[in-house]
């Protein structure tokens, strides 16, 4: 059973983790723009023609084509160098897929965060997919550990819908640790829409060996 009293949305304090405000290469600040024309383009009705602006855009993509580096150099950097934050698709600044969403930290180690989703998560009419709400606990369930000290791969995400998660309201994504035994690792999430309970999880994690740690080692180049 998840235990929703650790994870009651109203609870503040705490200090802001997952944030990187180090933007050097304007990385950030080009996402954002492109953040902004996802948001648009879903269910998107525009009162133009799109004709000149799609133009416009593939001449964006093309130079940035032209610019970037491989598929392979850019994996390795996401591992490398601990850039994993800024391109997580949730929590990422660097991923367009990510909300973003930033996360505090409470002192019992409780990670909370609040976001409002907009059109382009939506599963049934004004509620979050249901997919989206799974990402967003293994992230939250994943982090709470990355930060308790013991972190793995999710062997099983168990989620319950308890009532529609609305899109375009805030929302509070909370997350703990709750056990650690061995290599395995249990975490517990809850998201409330003010104080109406949305959804419930429960996932295990386990540390992982052998071929993730042979492919991070790989990836780093080491
Ligand atoms: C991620 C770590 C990297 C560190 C990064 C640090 C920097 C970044 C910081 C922070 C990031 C945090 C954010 C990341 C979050 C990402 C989350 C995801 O999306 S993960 C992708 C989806 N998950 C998979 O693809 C797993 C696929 N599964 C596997 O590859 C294997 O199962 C693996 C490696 C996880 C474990 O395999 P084995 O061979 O080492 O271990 P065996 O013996 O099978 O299991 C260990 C114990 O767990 C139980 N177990 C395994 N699966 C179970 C299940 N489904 N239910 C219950 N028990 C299970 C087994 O019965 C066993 O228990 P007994 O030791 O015998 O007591």
């Amino acid at each position: 059973m998840v235990e929703t009293g650790p994870l009651d949305p109203s609870r503040g304090g705490g200090g802001r983790i997952d944030r990187v405000d180090d933007d050097e290469a304007g990385l950030f600040a080009l996402v954002d723009q492109v953040r902004r024309i996802r948001a648009l383009t879903t269910g998107g009705l525009f009162d133009t023609d799109l004709d000149p602006l799609t133009a416009q855009l593939r001449e964006v993509a093309d130079r940035l084509e032209a610019a970037s580096a491989s598929t392979e150099r850019r994996q390795a950097v996401t591992w490398s160098t601990g850039d994993y934050v800024t391109n997580c698709p949730v929590v990422g600044r660097s991923n367009v897929l990510a909300p973003p969403i930033a996360f505090d930290i409470l002192d019992d180690g409780t990670l909370r965060g609040e976001v409002t989703l907009g059109l382009e998560y939506q599963g049934p009419p004004a509620c979050v997919h249901g997919g989206m709400v799974a990402l967003l606990f293994d992230v939250v369930l994943g982090r709470a550990n990355f930060h308790a000290g013991a972190t793995g791969m999710t062997v099983y995400l168990d989620v319950d819908y308890r009532s529609p998660t609305p899109v375009l309201e805030p929302i509070v994504v909370t997350g703990r640790q709750v056990r650690v035994e061995g290599r395995k690792i249990w975490a517990q999430g809850a998201i409330h829409a003010g104080d109406r309970l949305c959804a419930t999880a429960e996932g295990m994690f386990v540390e992982p060996g052998g071929l993730l740690l042979e492919n991070r080692r790989r990836l780093a180049g080491g």
